[in-house]
């Protein structure tokens, strides 16, 4: 047992190799510069993390971890031909996400960093370097350098910041979705051109700005949510600005993983995901895709960011322009069919707003029924058919007018549309 109680036990590999991501992750580089308070910071988010993963270690003990992989880095670094044994088991596992971590690094240079020598090993000379020599990619050093402390502080705030690029429907849909969870609005900054669709995010205490390089300086997860033929020039803009901490998830209709990957820097994790307008009442359907770049965790990440928006479910990219047919689309398909139910009953004679009053509950209804029944759609239009009475009537006209056919052409029509704008976007990233 160590002072925590916490029972000694070897560290698997998997243990290790998610500590690593973990720290990697933590922009451990820009991050650790000596001081003993910041560095505590960061082995309790650490140590949550690994908790919630279902590693139970004390903060102590990734410490100690943390020291004879250093230890480990330093002796093979010494040595590379013939180095001497280390610590770490099976250590040639780590050893390329160990040199990711510690050769992003600067030395320990001059004063102003106040080393903490307890915090090190023998081998260890660099101290955790300074973030005063550590170059920045984003050009706000001074929010990035907070927002960084921000995010290690697991008191004062865990949560990754949520940025997008685009302020319209879809990214109030989905803003809206993510803090109806328990994300507070702080955590969330929205970047478009002109101010005309910024005031509707501000009234939910969302920050804005019209730069989309400063909204990902300050952000970890970074929707694209402007129309697809804008993602090839956004991804340019924003490019030179992108780390590893962040994760990009694209709304664009079409655009495929690999275009998005093609645009962006080397090894970006990226995420194709496909929400839907009714995010907005926390009623949406989201497919979502990982790149390759992507770990599973990327994805547990978004899904507990958006699973308030509605169904939230992770597919093969294949699924994603059929599901914007079936759902991104489809919400329109529905809103056309509702809006003919109530024609019908405007041209029997029934005031306006009353019908489409009732044939957006009729829809409402609908839907909650076959989804909270599980049933097969046809069970329960079967349900409502009496035989010789009025629906099998009414049905029959509808099947006369095609409006099965036409519907499932609809869905093919928009997929195939999907597909189109992927391949010239492709093309578009090509120029
Ligand atoms: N509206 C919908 O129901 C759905 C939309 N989508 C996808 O979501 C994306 C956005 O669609 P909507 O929200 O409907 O479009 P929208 O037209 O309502 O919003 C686009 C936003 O992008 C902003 N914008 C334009 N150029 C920009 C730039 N260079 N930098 C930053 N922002 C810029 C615009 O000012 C606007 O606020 C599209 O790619 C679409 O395919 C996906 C599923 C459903
Ligand atoms: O019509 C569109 O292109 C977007 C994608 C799905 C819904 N709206």
């Amino acid at each position: 047992m160590d002072d925590s109680g916490i029972k000694k036990q070897n560290w698997d590999v998997k243990e290790t190799e998610l500590f690593l991501e973990i720290l990697k992750e933590l922009d451990m580089k820009k991050c650790l510069d000596g001081r003993k308070v910041r560095n505590n910071k960061l082995f309790k988010v650490a140590h949550r993390r690994m908790t919630a993963a279902g590693y139970h270690r004390s903060v102590d003990q990734l410490k100690f971890r943390w020291k004879l992989l250093k230890s480990a880095y330093y002796r093979c670094k010494r040595e590379p031909d013939s180095p001497a044994p280390t610590k770490i088991q099976g250590w040639w596992r780590y050893e390329k996400t160990m040199i990711a971590i510690m050769e992003s690094r600067h030395p320990l240079v001059g004063a102003g960093v106040n080393s903490d020598r307890n915090d090190e090993v023998t081998e260890d000379s660099d101290g955790d370097a300074s973030m005063l020599h550590w170059p920045q990619p984003c050009t706000d050093n001074s929010t990035q350098n907070l927002g960084l402390i921000i995010k290690m502080d697991p008191e004062v705030d865990s949560q990754p910041n949520i940025g997008f690029i685009g302020a319209g429907n879809m990214a109030f849909g989905i803003a809206k979705g993510i803090l109806s969870g328990d994300v507070p609005p702080v955590k969330l900054k929205v970047s478009a051109p002109s101010s005309r669709n910024l005031g509707r995010f501000q009234e939910l205490g969302i920050a804005v700005t019209h730069s989309n390089i400063e909204l990902v300086c300050g952000s970890d997860v970074v929707f694209v949510a402007v129309k697809p033929h804008l993602v090839p020039p956004v991804l340019h803009e924003i490019s030179l600005h992108l780390t590893h901490r962040h994760i990009i998830v694209s709304v664009a209709a079409g655009v495929t993983l690999a275009t998005l990957e093609e645009l962006l820097p080397e090894n970006s994790a990226v995420i194709r995901l496909m929400p839907n307008l009714p995010c907005l009442v926390q009623e949406g359907a989201i497919l979502f895709s990982r790149g390759s770049h992507t770990r599973p965790e990327d994805g547990a990440l978004l899904h507990s960011l958006v699973h308030r928006c509605g169904l939230v479910e992770e597919g093969p990219e294949a699924w994603i322009d059929i599901h914007t047919g079936l759902s991104g689309s489809g919400v329109a398909f529905v809103y056309l069919f509702a809006e003919a139910l109530a024609e019908g009953a405007v041209k029997m004679g029934m005031p306006s707003a009353l019908a489409h009053s009732i044939a957006s509950q009729t829809v409402l209804g609908a839907g909650r029924l076959l989804r909270e029944s599980g049933k097969h759609p046809a069970q329960l239009r079967a349900e409502v058919c009496t035989p010789g009475g009025t629906t099998i009537y009414g049905l029959h006209t509808l099947e006369q007018g095609g409006v099965r056919a036409a519907t499932m052409s609809a869905v093919q029509s928009a997929t195939e549309r999907a597909r189109e704008l992927g391949q010239m976007s492709a093309a578009g990233s090509r120029k």
